[in-house]
């Protein structure tokens, strides 16, 4: 039985040109049909895959009043530390806890006239009392980072389209976001949404998970597991690839349940962005593909704007309410982004 969820192998892209070309082909079908894959051969040694799980594992046993110096609510940039139940995916709460990572940058000096999406731009916040954090998930970071932009430079020749199509939205200051996370177990939560339905908003996904099942696809109207693979990552389309490519790759609706009781499950996803001064191409696709493209298919709950900057702080906002009242007043008072209450 093929899986709805197939594994490609990124070393074939080095293989020789007919191996290359036939991975081009399965990419290309893999990312319109269901838009999730698992990724093998992507060059990143157990080693260090074991490594931020275990990093990941010993940030969350810290004390609960260590990880809320380090909570999300006291930084603009929405990174920070999110306690079980603080996030919502619809109006309603998730059952994780995690620590929101972007990328290190100094703040942005606010001034008249700078567009509001500029204050997403700053430092991350790490906790004291454990100082080997940084360099792990900074290294992880990296490493990611170069995975996908060897995925983009490979959808962009799937699509027929010059390898650098898309260098624009991240050469120079490339944006991402990561968060390490802990699902609790069933006997610790309030219900089994362990982040509920919805679509990425990024370009692409690389999401570390890890033994534990709870990721599923919506595929053909029902819900189907996307269970652990060692070694591989999960790579799911965003919502800018769909945009760019006009719906022809497709940002597809996934959601984690609640583990089983007595067990947790960590994953540490990773989202590349666009640079937030970009504004997404809508490419030129050949007859051949532009013909099957089906158009963004655009969450009337969460309209989808080319300016990325624009787009990443509504959702941004639209997620994490504590950070918008604090931070954002002035801006949900002008009528810029509808908030939760
Ligand atoms: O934890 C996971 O497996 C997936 C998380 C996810 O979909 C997200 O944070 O966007
Ligand atoms: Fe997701």
């Amino acid at each position: 039985m093929t899986r709805i969820v197939p594994v490609l192998d990124l070393s074939r892209l080095e293989q020789g040109a007919s191996e290359r070309r036939t991975f081009l082909a399965d990419l290309r079908s893999a990312a319109r049909d269901v838009g999730f894959f698992y990724l093998a051969g992507h060059g990143i040694a157990v080693t260090e895959i074991d490594g931020v799980l275990a990093a990941a594992r010993r940030f969350f046993e810290l004390p609960e009043d260590e990880k809320l110096k380090i909570a999300m609510v006291n930084s603009p940039q929405f990174r920070g530390y999110t306690r079980t139940g603080g996030e919502l995916t619809r109006g309603r709460a998730d059952w994780r806890e995690q620590l929101d990572i972007g990328v290190e940058r100094p703040a942005i000096a606010q001034r008249p006239g700078l567009a509001p999406w500029a204050r997403l731009q700053g430092p991350n916040q790490w906790p004291a009392l454990y100082p080997d954090l940084k360099p792990a998930l900074l290294s992880w970071q990296a490493q990611v980072t170069a995975v996908a932009i060897r995925l983009l430079r490979a959808f962009a020749l799937s699509l027929e389209q010059p390898e650098d199509a898309f260098d624009a939205i991240h050469v120079g200051e490339p944006n991402h976001r990561m968060k390490i996370v802990r699902y609790p177990g069933r006997d610790l939560t309030g219900g089994d949404q362990g982040v509920g339905a919805h679509k990425d908003g990024g370009f692409l996904t690389l999401l570390l998970q890890d033994q534990h099942e709870g990721l599923q696809v919506e595929y053909d109207e029902r819900w189907v597991p996307v269970d652990p693979i060692p070694g591989t990552l999960v790579v799911n389309i965003g919502e800018l690839l769909e945009l760019a490519s006009n719906g022809y790759l497709r940002a597809t609706v996934h959601r984690v349940v609640t583990p089983p009781a007595g067990v947790e499950r960590l994953s540490v996803p990773f989202f590349f962005g666009a640079r937030l001064d970009a504004t997404i191409p809508l490419l030129d696709l050949p007859p051949h593909l532009s013909t099957e493209a089906r158009g963004p298919a655009s969450d009337p709950e969460n309209p989808l704007f080319r300016d990325v900057g624009t787009n990443v702080l509504k959702s941004r906002l639209r997620s994490h309410p504590d950070v918008a009242k604090r931070h954002y007043s002035d801006l949900i008072e002008s009528g810029f982004a509808p908030v939760a209450a």
